[in-house]
């Protein structure tokens, strides 16, 4: 186990920000920690990696206390929010970061991968809110990390970038590294992690690789275009767009045999099994239930 959390209790001014939660990062996989706005990602992460302590429960990386800048030698960071020092150029950012590992990749060469590479001589103030994006991950690799902790990597990125990075992360995998990421992409959990972690309101609320989340929840997906909406049993939740009906159902052969025998005109029938995001609305709807 490269890191773990247990029973982390963690309050933030007025709020409770983490009510217990358990975590453990696995050596060479990636964890993504998805959740709603203000479900405790950041706080957790910043258990992680050493920025503060849990009220309650503890903490370790690699074995140890993450506090200790030893400990967190292991570690590359990207923080959500990307504040450079105002007057560097961008090589000058990368050689700062650099200069704090002792085996660190070659800054041409991280520049280049992160797609940098013409902008070296830039000053920070410069760069573009997603070029400015791609420094701050970029940076997370610079020390050659075993765990690169990548808090909402690509939020602000274009299609290219986004898919540009995700090659990079692999990259990282496939040279034995470990990620811990965050996201409000629940189509890049999906292509990219092999474990989910779901928080809400400070705890955790759903655990497992995104196949066997999508079965947990146990639903699949039934569209079709029709005129009218039938009246349909075992329906858990429907969406119309246009002639476009969606239905969320746990049983898609029973359903799809009613709305034969209901007579009603459709077509264009499809069945499949719910994505990632489907899901997550799903935990996240029986909890609101619950
Ligand atoms: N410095 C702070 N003082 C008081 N409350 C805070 C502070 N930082 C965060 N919080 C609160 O703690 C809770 C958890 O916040 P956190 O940033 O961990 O959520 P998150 O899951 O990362 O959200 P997001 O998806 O919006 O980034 C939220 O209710 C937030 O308002």
């Amino acid at each position: 186990m490269i890191a773990t959390v247990e029973n982390a209790h963690k309050r933030l001014g007025r709020v409770q920000a983490l009510r217990g939660v358990s975590l453990d990062v696995r050596e060479g996989e990636l964890l993504a920690l998805l959740g709603p706005n203000g479900a405790g990602k950041t706080t957790l992460v910043s258990l992680l990696v050493g920025l503060r302590a849990p009220d309650r429960g503890a903490v370790r990386l690699d074995g140890r206390d993450p506090r200790l800048p030893s400990a967190r030698r292991i570690l590359g960071v990207t923080p959500q929010a990307t504040g450079f020092p105002p007057t560097l150029r961008v090589r000058e950012v990368v050689e700062l970061v650099r200069a704090h590992y002792p085996e660190p990749l070659p800054a041409d060469e991280l520049l280049e991968r992160f797609g940098l590479g013409g902008l070296a001589a830039r000053n920070v103030q410069a760069l573009s809110g997603g070029q400015a994006r791609r420094l701050a991950v970029a940076l997370a690799f610079a020390g050659r990390p075993r765990l690169a902790v990548l808090d909402e990597p690509t939020t602000g990125l274009d299609v290219e970038s986004r898919r540009a990075l995700w090659r990079e992360i692999e990259r990282f995998k496939q040279g034995g590294g470990t990620v811990l990421l965050t996201t409000h992409y629940l189509e890049e959990a999906e292509a990219l992690a092999d474990r989910v972690v779901v928080l809400n309101r400070g705890r955790v609320v759903s655990e497992g690789s995104p196949e066997a989340i999508k079965r947990r929840v146990g639903l699949k997906r039934v569209r079709f275009r029709a005129a009218q909406t039938p009246e349909l049993e075992g329906v858990e939740r429907s969406e119309r767009e246009g002639d476009l009906l969606t239905l969320w159902t746990a049983d898609a052969d029973a359903l799809v045999r009613r709305l034969v025998e209901s007579g009603a005109a459709f077509h264009d029938l499809e069945v499949r099994p719910v994505s990632l995001e489907e899901a997550f609305l799903a935990v996240l709807d029986g909890e609101a239930k619950a």
